[in-house]
């Protein structure tokens, strides 16, 4: 079953064509990156399916319901949530205080402390609890912004270059963070060009080129595609 679909969707910008006659489909269970040369839309084909860009035409579909015009917050209250790259977190309070504040509207408080402590050991974070947010490494900071998408439980989890400036360990750590996040019954669709990382999680691979879906499949298809090499991955390992 297709969690999202996307069908014909197009965005303009003035006389830029961004979003390009899109037809996508993501299926519930699967993790799914996105890639292509900088500029291809990526970031925008993402704020579409938030809502924070309204397409110029074409339908958006969650779970079979239509939102192509629903607010944002309707989006997070149906269950999307998504992680941008640039941390959102409140860099003067403790790594435990930004998780309450995530937390606070969606859990009861007699089980609160329980579902953070849960969070904290899952983004690797038990020990750094009482620091200063603003004092972590970058790779904390991005799983403690991980952490406060994922604190509610979304149905999907949007990911916009979750490992960008993080070293080859976070990478590996952040991977097996979404797999297991997957493991649980998230569906994945992260923007992403650390390959080594697309390889490790990647179930499907899509690429953009020009606002249009240029190529689709596994990554193993999508590294062999002379075509996708000669626009991007030539570009990206050169
Ligand atoms: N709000 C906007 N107004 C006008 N043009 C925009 C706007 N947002 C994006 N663009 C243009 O749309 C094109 C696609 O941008 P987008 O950020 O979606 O690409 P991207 O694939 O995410 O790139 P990158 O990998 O560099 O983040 C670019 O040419 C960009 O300049």
């Amino acid at each position: 079953m297709a969690i999202l679909e996307t069908r014909e969707l197009n965005k303009w910008f003035g006389g830029l064509h961004v979003t390009g006659n899109v037809d996508f489909t993501l299926e519930q269970g699967e993790i799914h990156c996105l890639i292509g040369p900088n500029g291809a839309g990526k970031s925008t084909f993402f704020r579409l399916i938030l809502g924070e860009h309204l397409p110029t035409s074409g339908t958006i579909l969650y779970a079979g319901e239509d939102i192509t015009h629903a607010k944002p917050f309707q989006r997070i209250g149906k269950g999307i949530s998504v992680k941008f790259q640039v941390p959102g977190i409140f860099k003067a309070l403790s790594v435990r205080h930004n998780l309450t504040i995530a937390l606070q509207d969606h859990y009861p408080v007699s089980r609160l402390d329980e579902e953070i402590d849960r969070l904290l050991e899952f983004l690797k974070l038990t020990e750094a609890q009482r620091q200063l947010a603003g004092n972590l490494s970058h790779g904390q900071k991005q799983w403690l912004e991980i952490g406060m998408a994922i604190g509610l439980k979304p149905r999907l989890l949007l990911l916009d270059e979750p490992t960008a400036g993080m070293t080859p360990d976070e990478t590996f750590a952040t991977g097996e963070m979404v797999q297991e996040l997957n493991r649980q019954g998230v569906t994945v669709l992260a923007v992403e060009h650390d390959m080594a990382f697309v390889r490790q999680i990647a179930q499907r691979v899509t690429v953009l080129h020009f606002g249009k879906i240029f190529a689709q499949g596994t990554i193993d298809e999508i590294v062999a595609d002379e075509r996708v090499t000669a626009i991007y991955l030539g570009e990206a390992h050169a």
